[in-house]
């Protein structure tokens, strides 16, 4: 008996053109749904989704509604002499329609995988949204966008319910495999209905098979190494560089050797002094942002604690976050002016952003990743600029390497390279040392100093280290709980703070509540003492305080602010010693102490054998006094 073996055919065929459907639709609507903040999301979400949950018979039903003979859309197409019931069309609507939400959802969830770094950071680096679906997010989500295809197919390939209602059974145009099978069964043909039940088995089992090898594909990019082929590496290159051949990026090239300011096709950089204005009010439901300051060449330091507001800031300056209310104006462009309703986007701001993650593209070679922000630049210059940044940053001979195969120190300096290499009118920092080690760290801050002083451009730096802040940076902004409370260049700032909070930034640990006696002297209340001071008192006088290794110890009581003590404990760096001491009597437990105290171990080494009680000196020139 000759078997007939339309329904396969027609099942391949039926689930290929649905699936091809199915993604195409499902990525389109996926990516409208990924940027789509407005009312309904959910209920759209829902409608989406509905096929899925649905009983196919219910798909089919409401299918049949929609395109019989006497809806609307069936009356429409008979006009044109188009009938879709029973025909193999309707066996495709009714396959895409129940597979598109697999694809749908699973692309969706695949998009929203992406980190949102890598977006504001390609933002930043002047992509518009288009390249930066199709360089980042397509790319980085591809694993999930396949898985979906083959669900889709399966789910293609086994519907039923959906497409008999719309389609019928007709043998060689409409009949499926699983129709094929059901009513091979309901005719008593169970040899039939075995043989394509295996033959539906054995299609399962190699759509499995391909899901679980695109699983085991989809793994690595968690941990950020992304598998890329030659292709897509090419395919990549050509979309950043515009040629598709291995971009040839040596630093021995003559040409590169050649590149400066003023034949590098860029003309956009201001010869004038840089300078940054900034006036934000950003309000957030547990949070409320009020800075006011300007910037100029001299690199900024933002100082504060944890959730004051520092990485908000410079979002809100790069475009990554909307204020408020405000202004911010970068050498005289205006980016952003609640008033008149100016918000300019992150990519035409020039202003190039360092992640405290870096935000390296995974998918994309060191050399496509500092390209990245080129793409408005002529194509043969590219990768001159490349080659030249990846000297600067010493990273020669790093270029086809993928972010996971560099050292931290490797990848820190690719984020700033690939920040800088453009030439942006300002270069913001967010915490750029914190994820290394002391060694590294002190590496790369001398390289940062280095490529910050040879900068042209506003910079702003966070750091929470306050040697950090005050090796790379002229003048410190300290941040509160949203505001700005101290502002000006950095000696003033560290040695001067004008008040309790400032002081306690700025790491000083000694604080005594204090009161005015005369213009020349104070008493400190919590250390039971009088002071006599040289610097301006402020009014109104609310603290004395003292930094610990501003603090000396003396054999004899013959100067002013000297006062014996006693020590309490004492606690050890591989450096330093914090002495705690109690002042004019002997402590009566651990936490009985007025000061602390750092002394390098030498001095203390020499020191604490000698009989107590020891005297301290409260030099009037180191006393900090502050008004809160
Ligand atoms: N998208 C957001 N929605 C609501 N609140 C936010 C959002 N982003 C930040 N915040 C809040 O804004 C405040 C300031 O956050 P920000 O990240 O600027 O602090 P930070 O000073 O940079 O802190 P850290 O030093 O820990 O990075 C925090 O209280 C934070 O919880």
């Amino acid at each position: 008996m000759e078997t007939d073996l339309s329904p396969l055919w027609i099942s391949l065929k039926t689930s290929l053109v649905a699936t091809i459907f199915a993604f195409f639709s499902g990525i389109i609507v996926a990516r409208w749904m990924l940027n789509y903040q407005g009312k309904g999301k959910g209920l759209i979400d829902g409608i989406l989704t509905l096929p899925l949950v649905l009983p196919p018979t219910v798909v089919g039903f409401l299918l049949l509604l929609l395109f019989g003979i006497n809806s609307a859309v069936g009356q429409l197409l008979m006009r044109v002499g188009v009938n879709l019931i029973f025909s193999w069309p309707a066996t495709v609507i009714a396959s895409t329609v129940v597979a598109f939400p697999l694809m749908y959802k699973t692309v969706l969830a695949a998009f929203e995988q992406v980190e949102i770094d890598f977006l504001n950071s390609a933002r930043t680096l002047g992509s518009p949204e288009w390249k930066i679906f199709w360089q980042i997010i397509l790319p980085l989500a591809w694993p999930g966008v396949v898985g979906g295809t083959i669900l889709s197919f399966a789910r293609a390939l086994g519907e039923f319910g959906a497409t008999l209602m719309l389609a019928g059974s007709i043998p060689g145009k409409t009949q499926t495999i699983p129709i094929a099978i059901f009513f091979a069964a309901e005719a008593g043909n169970m040899r039939k209905a075995l043989i394509w039940v295996l033959v539906m088995v054995a299609i399962s089992l190699g759509v499995i098979a391909a899901i679980n090898s695109w699983s085991t594909a989809q793994r690595p990019s968690k941990s950020l190494k992304i598998k890329t082929n030659t292709f897509t590496k090419k395919l990549l290159n050509f979309l950043i560089f515009g040629q598709f051949q291995d971009v040839a990026i040596s630093e021995n090239d003559s040409s590169y050797q050649r590149l400066s300011p003023e034949n590098s096709g860029y003309s956009g950089f201001p010869r004038s002094e840089p300078e940054l204005l900034v006036n934000l009010h950003k309000k957030l439901p547990d949070f409320t942002l009020d800075v006011n300051f300007t910037a100029d060449k001299n690199p900024l330091g933002l100082l504060g604690a944890s959730g004051s507001g520092k990485s908000m800031t410079l979002r809100c300056i790069a475009g990554l976050e909307t204020p408020t209310q405000g202004r911010i104006v970068l050498n005289k462009r205006v980016l952003f002016d609640s008033e008149r309703g100016i918000n300019i986007p992150s990519r035409q701001r020039r202003v190039g952003f360092v992640f405290q993650n870096y935000a390296l593209f995974p998918h994309l070679t060191v050399a496509q990743n500092i390209g990245f922000g080129l793409q408005n630049f002529p194509k043969t210059e590219r990768p001159k600029r490349v080659a030249k940044y990846l000297d600067m940053m010493q990273l020669t001979g790093l270029g086809d390497r993928y972010p996971h195969q560099l050292s931290g120190g490797q990848q820190q300096r690719v984020a700033l390279a690939r920040a800088l290499v453009s030439e942006p009118e300002a270069l913001l920092l967010d915490e750029p040392l914190s994820a290394l080690d002391s060694y590294l760290r002190d590496q790369i801050e001398k390289l940062l100093v280095k490529v910050i002083s040879r900068y042209e451009g506003i910079n702003l730096f966070i750091t929470h280290k306050l040697e950090e802040a005050y090796r790379v940076c002229g003048n410190i902004l300290v941040l509160s709980q949203g505001q700005a409370i101290a502002y000006g260049s950095k000696e003033d700032i560290f040695e001067r703070p004008p008040t309790y909070t400032v002081a306690q930034v700025t790491e000083c640990k000694n604080f005594s509540p204090a009161r005015l006696i005369n213009s020349h002297t104070i008493e400190a209340l919590d250390w039971e003492c009088t002071l006599n001071v040289i610097e301006s008192i402020p009014e109104p006088l609310t603290f004395v305080g003292i930094r610990a290794h501003q603090i000396s110890f003396l054999n004899q009581p013959h100067q002013h602010n000297t006062f014996p003590c006693w020590l309490v404990e004492t606690s050890e760096t591989q450096h330093r010693t914090t002495v705690y001491i109690k002042l004019h009597e002997p402590p009566k437990g651990s936490d009985d102490y007025h000061l602390q105290v750092e002394l390098y171990k030498e001095k203390w080494v020499e020191f604490k054998d000698r009989p107590l009680p020891w005297y301290v000196r409260l030099d009037p020139l180191q006393l900090i006094m502050m008004r809160e």
